[in-house]
Protein backbone atom coordinates (compact mmCIF):
# COMPACT_ATOMS: atom_id res chain seq x y z
CA UNK A 1 0.00 0.00 0.00
CA UNK A 2 1.20 3.40 -0.61
CA UNK A 3 0.89 5.85 2.30
CA UNK A 4 -0.62 9.48 0.89
CA UNK A 5 1.17 11.62 3.08
CA UNK A 6 1.09 15.84 3.61
CA UNK A 7 2.70 17.96 6.03
CA UNK A 8 -0.74 17.48 8.62
CA UNK A 9 -1.03 13.57 8.16
CA UNK A 10 2.16 11.45 8.67
CA UNK A 11 1.99 7.74 7.12
CA UNK A 12 0.48 5.20 8.97
CA UNK A 13 3.01 2.76 7.62
CA UNK A 14 6.12 1.94 6.76
CA UNK A 15 9.23 3.20 8.52
CA UNK A 16 11.06 6.15 9.01
CA UNK A 17 15.06 5.56 9.03
CA UNK A 18 17.30 7.76 10.78
CA UNK A 19 21.08 7.55 9.96
CA UNK A 20 23.42 8.88 12.47
CA UNK A 21 26.78 10.80 11.03
CA UNK A 22 29.47 11.90 13.44
CA UNK A 23 31.30 15.22 12.32
CA UNK A 24 33.18 13.95 9.10
CA UNK A 25 37.17 15.06 10.44
CA UNK A 26 36.43 12.15 13.53
CA UNK A 27 34.23 9.35 11.24
CA UNK A 28 35.72 6.13 10.21
CA UNK A 29 38.78 6.88 11.93
CA UNK A 30 40.06 3.40 10.48
CA UNK A 31 40.04 3.89 7.23
CA UNK A 32 42.37 7.17 7.17
CA UNK A 33 45.40 5.40 6.98
CA UNK A 34 46.99 5.34 3.32
CA UNK A 35 44.22 7.35 1.81
CA UNK A 36 44.57 11.45 2.84
CA UNK A 37 42.13 13.09 4.71
CA UNK A 38 40.65 14.22 1.56
CA UNK A 39 40.26 11.04 0.32
CA UNK A 40 38.81 9.27 3.83
CA UNK A 41 36.06 12.71 4.06
CA UNK A 42 34.88 11.43 0.39
CA UNK A 43 35.00 7.88 1.09
CA UNK A 44 33.01 7.98 4.19
CA UNK A 45 30.51 10.37 2.30
CA UNK A 46 30.33 8.26 -1.02
CA UNK A 47 29.46 5.16 1.86
CA UNK A 48 26.83 7.30 3.51
CA UNK A 49 25.01 8.60 -0.01
CA UNK A 50 24.60 5.13 -1.64
CA UNK A 51 23.27 3.74 2.37
CA UNK A 52 20.66 6.48 2.29
CA UNK A 53 20.16 6.29 -1.66
CA UNK A 54 19.03 2.72 -0.98
CA UNK A 55 17.21 2.71 1.69
CA UNK A 56 15.23 5.30 0.26
CA UNK A 57 14.04 3.07 -2.91
CA UNK A 58 13.33 0.41 -0.34
CA UNK A 59 9.95 -1.01 0.44
CA UNK A 60 8.37 -0.76 3.53
CA UNK A 61 10.47 2.78 3.92
CA UNK A 62 8.76 5.92 4.90
CA UNK A 63 11.07 8.45 4.90
CA UNK A 64 15.01 8.40 5.93
CA UNK A 65 16.70 11.36 7.76
CA UNK A 66 20.07 11.96 8.40
CA UNK A 67 21.43 13.03 12.26
CA UNK A 68 24.07 14.60 12.16
CA UNK A 69 25.97 18.30 12.78
CA UNK A 70 28.45 18.07 10.23
CA UNK A 71 28.16 21.38 7.49
CA UNK A 72 29.74 19.18 4.79
CA UNK A 73 27.49 16.11 5.14
CA UNK A 74 24.34 18.66 6.04
CA UNK A 75 24.71 20.45 2.30
CA UNK A 76 25.40 16.98 0.89
CA UNK A 77 22.19 15.28 1.70
CA UNK A 78 20.04 18.86 1.78
CA UNK A 79 21.07 18.62 -1.65
CA UNK A 80 20.05 15.51 -2.44
CA UNK A 81 16.35 16.65 -0.96
CA UNK A 82 17.23 14.35 2.18
CA UNK A 83 16.37 15.80 5.70
CA UNK A 84 18.84 16.55 8.38
CA UNK A 85 18.15 16.83 11.68
CA UNK A 86 21.37 18.28 13.77
CA UNK A 87 22.75 16.47 17.03
CA UNK A 88 21.29 17.63 20.17
CA UNK A 89 22.58 17.44 22.46
CA UNK A 90 26.13 16.48 21.25
CA UNK A 91 26.19 13.68 23.65
CA UNK A 92 27.27 10.54 21.19
CA UNK A 93 25.58 8.54 19.07
CA UNK A 94 22.61 7.07 21.03
CA UNK A 95 21.89 10.44 22.30
CA UNK A 96 21.50 11.90 18.57
CA UNK A 97 19.19 9.02 17.72
CA UNK A 98 16.89 9.53 20.58
CA UNK A 99 16.61 13.30 19.80
CA UNK A 100 15.92 12.56 15.81
CA UNK A 101 13.33 9.66 17.38
CA UNK A 102 11.53 12.53 19.76
CA UNK A 103 11.54 14.94 17.17
CA UNK A 104 9.96 12.27 14.47
CA UNK A 105 7.97 10.97 16.58
CA UNK A 106 6.42 14.46 17.76
CA UNK A 107 5.37 14.87 14.21
CA UNK A 108 3.27 11.85 14.65
CA UNK A 109 5.43 10.02 12.44
CA UNK A 110 4.27 5.90 12.98
CA UNK A 111 7.34 4.10 13.39
CA UNK A 112 10.88 4.76 13.60
CA UNK A 113 14.38 2.75 12.75
CA UNK A 114 17.57 3.63 13.16
CA UNK A 115 20.05 2.68 10.07
CA UNK A 116 23.87 2.69 10.09
CA UNK A 117 25.38 5.00 7.44
CA UNK A 118 28.46 2.56 6.50
CA UNK A 119 26.43 -0.03 4.49
CA UNK A 120 27.63 1.00 1.01
CA UNK A 121 26.67 -2.47 -0.81
CA UNK A 122 22.77 -2.00 0.71
CA UNK A 123 20.14 -3.74 -1.57
CA UNK A 124 16.78 -2.16 -1.42
CA UNK A 125 15.39 -5.57 -1.88
CA UNK A 126 17.46 -7.29 1.05
CA UNK A 127 16.53 -4.25 3.60
CA UNK A 128 12.75 -4.44 2.42
CA UNK A 129 12.81 -8.02 2.99
CA UNK A 130 14.56 -7.74 6.60
CA UNK A 131 11.23 -4.96 7.37
CA UNK A 132 9.04 -7.58 6.06
CA UNK A 133 10.66 -9.86 8.40
CA UNK A 134 10.32 -7.70 11.26
CA UNK A 135 6.71 -7.35 10.94
CA UNK A 136 5.43 -4.57 13.73
CA UNK A 137 8.01 -6.36 16.60
CA UNK A 138 10.71 -4.26 17.65
CA UNK A 139 13.37 -6.02 16.28
CA UNK A 140 17.36 -5.65 14.87
CA UNK A 141 20.09 -6.60 12.60
CA UNK A 142 23.38 -7.92 13.84
CA UNK A 143 26.36 -6.95 11.80
CA UNK A 144 28.40 -9.99 10.29
CA UNK A 145 30.74 -10.43 12.97
CA UNK A 146 27.38 -10.87 15.36
CA UNK A 147 29.01 -7.93 17.43
CA UNK A 148 27.36 -4.99 16.12
CA UNK A 149 24.08 -3.60 14.76
CA UNK A 150 23.32 -2.32 11.56
CA UNK A 151 19.46 -1.73 11.62
CA UNK A 152 17.24 -1.24 14.66
CA UNK A 153 13.68 -0.99 14.75
CA UNK A 154 10.87 0.31 16.97
CA UNK A 155 7.52 -0.93 17.53
CA UNK A 156 5.35 1.05 16.13
CA UNK A 157 4.32 4.09 18.77
CA UNK A 158 7.33 3.00 20.54
CA UNK A 159 10.44 4.83 21.76
CA UNK A 160 13.58 3.55 19.72
CA UNK A 161 15.42 3.44 22.71
CA UNK A 162 18.92 2.52 20.98
CA UNK A 163 21.71 1.04 22.59
CA UNK A 164 24.61 1.20 19.79
CA UNK A 165 28.15 0.75 20.68
CA UNK A 166 30.23 -2.37 21.82
CA UNK A 167 27.88 -5.44 21.68
CA UNK A 168 25.04 -3.76 20.66
CA UNK A 169 23.75 -6.57 19.28
CA UNK A 170 23.26 -8.30 22.87
CA UNK A 171 21.92 -5.30 24.44
CA UNK A 172 19.53 -4.93 21.86
CA UNK A 173 18.31 -8.52 21.94
CA UNK A 174 17.86 -7.85 26.06
CA UNK A 175 16.21 -4.86 24.95
CA UNK A 176 13.60 -6.83 23.56
CA UNK A 177 14.22 -6.42 20.41
CA UNK A 178 13.72 -9.69 17.75
CA UNK A 179 16.86 -10.97 15.81
CA UNK A 180 16.39 -10.06 12.17
CA UNK A 181 18.54 -13.40 10.86
CA UNK A 182 17.82 -13.47 7.13
CA UNK A 183 20.24 -13.91 4.01
CA UNK A 184 20.28 -10.46 3.55
CA UNK A 185 24.03 -9.93 3.44
CA UNK A 186 24.30 -6.31 2.28
CA UNK A 187 22.29 -5.27 5.30
CA UNK A 188 25.10 -7.01 7.30
CA UNK A 189 28.19 -5.62 5.99
CA UNK A 190 28.95 -2.58 7.53
CA UNK A 191 31.90 -1.03 6.65
CA UNK A 192 34.66 0.09 9.46
CA UNK A 193 38.05 -1.11 8.02
CA UNK A 194 39.91 -1.66 4.57
CA UNK A 195 38.77 -5.43 5.19
CA UNK A 196 35.18 -4.47 5.86
CA UNK A 197 35.24 -2.48 2.75
CA UNK A 198 37.15 -5.47 0.56
CA UNK A 199 34.52 -7.68 2.13
CA UNK A 200 31.82 -5.38 0.92
CA UNK A 201 33.17 -4.94 -2.14
CA UNK A 202 32.74 -8.58 -3.35
CA UNK A 203 28.99 -7.91 -2.54
CA UNK A 204 29.07 -5.27 -4.72
CA UNK A 205 29.06 -1.31 -3.79
CA UNK A 206 27.32 1.27 -4.52
CA UNK A 207 28.21 3.56 -7.69
CA UNK A 208 29.08 6.46 -4.89
CA UNK A 209 31.35 4.68 -3.51
CA UNK A 210 32.76 2.56 -6.45
CA UNK A 211 33.45 5.68 -8.22
CA UNK A 212 35.56 7.01 -5.13
CA UNK A 213 37.41 3.88 -5.32
CA UNK A 214 38.54 4.34 -8.85
CA UNK A 215 36.11 1.25 -9.65
CA UNK A 216 34.69 0.52 -12.54
CA UNK A 217 31.46 -0.94 -11.24
N1 LIG B 1 24.94 11.92 14.73
C1 LIG B 1 25.88 11.21 15.34
N2 LIG B 1 26.33 10.07 14.79
C2 LIG B 1 27.32 9.39 15.44
C3 LIG B 1 27.86 9.84 16.67
N3 LIG B 1 28.81 8.95 17.06
C4 LIG B 1 28.86 8.00 16.12
N4 LIG B 1 27.96 8.26 15.12
C5 LIG B 1 27.76 7.45 13.91
O1 LIG B 1 27.42 6.13 14.30
C6 LIG B 1 28.10 5.15 13.52
C7 LIG B 1 28.97 4.28 14.42
O2 LIG B 1 29.88 5.14 15.08
P1 LIG B 1 31.32 4.74 15.66
O3 LIG B 1 31.46 3.26 15.71
O4 LIG B 1 31.52 5.52 16.91
O5 LIG B 1 32.37 5.37 14.66
P2 LIG B 1 32.77 5.07 13.17
O6 LIG B 1 32.74 6.36 12.42
O7 LIG B 1 31.92 3.97 12.62
O8 LIG B 1 34.26 4.56 13.15
P3 LIG B 1 35.54 4.47 14.07
O9 LIG B 1 36.31 5.71 13.86
O10 LIG B 1 36.25 3.30 13.51
O11 LIG B 1 35.11 4.28 15.49
C8 LIG B 1 28.90 5.94 12.47
O12 LIG B 1 28.15 6.05 11.27
C9 LIG B 1 29.06 7.30 13.10
O13 LIG B 1 29.20 8.34 12.14
C10 LIG B 1 27.36 11.06 17.22
O14 LIG B 1 27.78 11.54 18.27
N5 LIG B 1 26.38 11.70 16.51
C1 LIG C 1 28.15 1.54 17.00
C2 LIG C 1 28.05 0.45 16.27
O1 LIG C 1 28.68 0.33 15.06
P1 LIG C 1 30.21 0.19 14.70
O2 LIG C 1 30.35 -1.13 14.02
O3 LIG C 1 30.51 1.30 13.74
O4 LIG C 1 31.00 0.32 15.98
C3 LIG C 1 27.16 -0.69 16.65
O5 LIG C 1 27.12 -1.66 15.89
O6 LIG C 1 26.50 -0.60 17.69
Amino acid sequence: MVAVTTENTPATDGVHLLVPLKPLTRAKSRLLAGRGSAGHLELVTAMAMDTVAAARRARGVAGVVVVSSDPALTAAFTALGVEVLPDHPADGLNAALRHGDEVLRARGTFRVGALQADLPALRSGELGWALRAAGTDRSYCPDLSGDGTTLLLAEPDQPLDPRFGPGSAEAHGESGAKTLAGPWESLRRDVDTEADLASARTVGLGPRTSARLGLGE
